[in-house]
């Protein structure tokens, strides 16, 4: 999969992709990732990328020109990328549109800043996307957290842990099981004694009934979705 992502601060992404699992995603070449400054695309002395709104109001606006050179210079060769736009106000991501994004050959992240974008870039975006109700400077953080939710899902990338954590357990949004790991006691509290038997379908059997039950507890409707969807096993559902 490549990511092109057209932003005006790319030093935000530095850490982002050199580090961690995505780091080394990155740098084994299983994904490319190509952060793009905006004001690489201006054409004036000042690099100017953004104005101030039509019809007053606060802030500043996004220039379009600038956006769609980037995007006319990036698409030029090679697939069309999928276009996501970060907006406070965009469709809600979930692990589903992870798995969907996933799945694309190549994306573009157009990350927003000040006020956000200008309207007519929107022409350019195939799915504006929020990752919660709340309120942020800018689409950068955004942009991280979907690239790091879509990237962990390629092939390859988790490496290792890929086979054990292949269950459809986290994919489906299913909350995680508690983690232990030594000492087996801690300041007087032990480790479930299940854990320590080495009865691996058991550790299994206890692992999915404490997600199901967590799920069921903080987030009952992703429980309602997967039944409606026919995604919950009639054990599971026992
Ligand atoms: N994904 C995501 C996001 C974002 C996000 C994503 C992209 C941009 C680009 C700019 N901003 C900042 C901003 C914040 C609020 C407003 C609304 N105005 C304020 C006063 C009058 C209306 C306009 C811009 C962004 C925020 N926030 N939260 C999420 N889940």
């Amino acid at each position: 999969m490549r990511i092109d992502v057209l932003t005006v601060l790319p030093g935000l992404f530095d850490c982002f992709l050199k580090e961690g699992v995505i780091g080394k995603a990155i740098s084994s070449g299983k994904v490319e990732v190509k952060v793009h400054n905006i004001r690489d695309f201006t054409t004036d002395k000042h690099r100017v990328v953004d104005d101030v709104p039509y019809g007053g109001g606060p802030g500043m606006v996004l220039k379009p020109e600038p956006i769609f050179r980037a995007y006319d210079e990036l698409t030029k060769e090679g697939e069309k990328p999928y276009v996501l736009l970060t907006e406070p106000w965009g469709e809600k991501f979930n692990q589903e549109m992870a798995v969907e994004l996933s799945k694309k050959p190549r994306l573009m992240i157009i990350c927003g800043r000040y006020e956000g974008v200008d309207e007519r870039v929107k022409s350019l975006v195939d799915r504006e996307v929020s990752i919660g109700d709340y309120v942020l400077t800018g689409g950068e953080l955004p942009a991280m957290v979907i690239m790091d939710a879509v990237l962990r899902l390629i092939p390859g990338v988790l490496g290792n842990l890929e086979s054990l954590r292949a269950d459809s357990f986290s994919d489906r949004g299913l909350l995680g099981y508690p983690n232990y790991t030594r000492p087996a006691e801690f300041r007087g509290m032990k480790v479930p004694e299940v854990l320590l038997s080495g009865h691996h379908k058991k550790i299994e059997s206890w692992r999915k009934e404490q997600s199901l039950r967590k799920t069921l507890e903080r987030r009952p409707e992703i429980i309602e979705n997967l039944k409606r969807k026919g995604l919950l096993t009639k054990e599971e559902l026992e």
